[in-house]
């Protein structure tokens, strides 16, 4: 036991070093595991955690359901992008966004620029269970919410695939997808040593 706490607390050093000040940036479709894994990974790493829904809900005083009922998609996305921004400048943190948050240009690009960021990739039955269990995801109230996600899936993967880094999110246990966050971001400071 010993030995698999020091690698793995000497692969959270690594993770922790390759990070630097910026900010772990987690996208990918709803129900990946971005707010559950984020939060987690956040603590392995000793560094605060921010879910981008919770801070819209926070400065708003809405939830996100009630932000769409109220304004519309293309106004929460406005206010999705000044906050993710915003979040960006301070790090290093763990930083979990909403499904289509990486889908915008704008937010795309100030995530390229200023974090590092990485893709829980899941396939769409996995992200099916899961999203069935909350009620809280207003793109998904349609007539055939399966058909929904499975569209958005084909529309947003390429772009989900110009992360830096990908992880697969599985049915396993949180702390093994945890491990393989922290290994893939570690990896990429092995990558840089010369
Ligand atoms: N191995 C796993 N990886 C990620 N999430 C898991 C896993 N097993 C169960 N879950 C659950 O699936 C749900 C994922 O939802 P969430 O973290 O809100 O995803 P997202 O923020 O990407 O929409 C959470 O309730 C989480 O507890
Ligand atoms: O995919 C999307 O466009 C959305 C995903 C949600 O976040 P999660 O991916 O954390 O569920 C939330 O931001 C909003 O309902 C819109
Ligand atoms: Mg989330």
């Amino acid at each position: 036991m010993e030995e698999i706490s020091q690698v793995s607390g000497s692969a959270a050093e690594l993770a922790r070093k390759a990070l630097g000040k910026r900010n772990l940036v987690l996208v990918g479709l709803m129900g990946a595991g971005k707010s559950a894994i984020g939060k987690l990974v956040a603590q392995a790493l000793g560094i605060p955690f921010i879910d981008s829904d919770h801070e819209i809900e926070r400065v708003s005083r809405m939830t996100i359901p009630e932000l769409f009922q109220a304004y519309g998609e293309p106004e929460f996305r406005k206010l999705e992008q000044r906050v993710i921004r915003r979040l960006l400048r301070t790090g290093p943190r763990v930083l979990s966004t909403g499904g289509g948050a990486f889908i915008n240009e704008d937010t795309r690009a100030a995530i390229r620029d200023n974090g590092l960021s990485l893709w829980l990739d899941a396939d769409l039955d996995v992200l099916w269970e899961r999203v069935l269990k909350r009620d809280n995801r207003p793109l998904l109230k349609t007539e055939n919410p399966k058909k929904t996600l499975e569209d958005l899936m084909i529309a947003r993967y390429p772009i989900y695939a110009t992360a830096h880094l990908r992880v697969k999110s599985r049915d396993v246990k949180k702390d093994e997808m945890v491990g393989e966050v922290i290994a893939a971001l570690a990896a990429t400071l092995e990558q840089s040593d010369p």
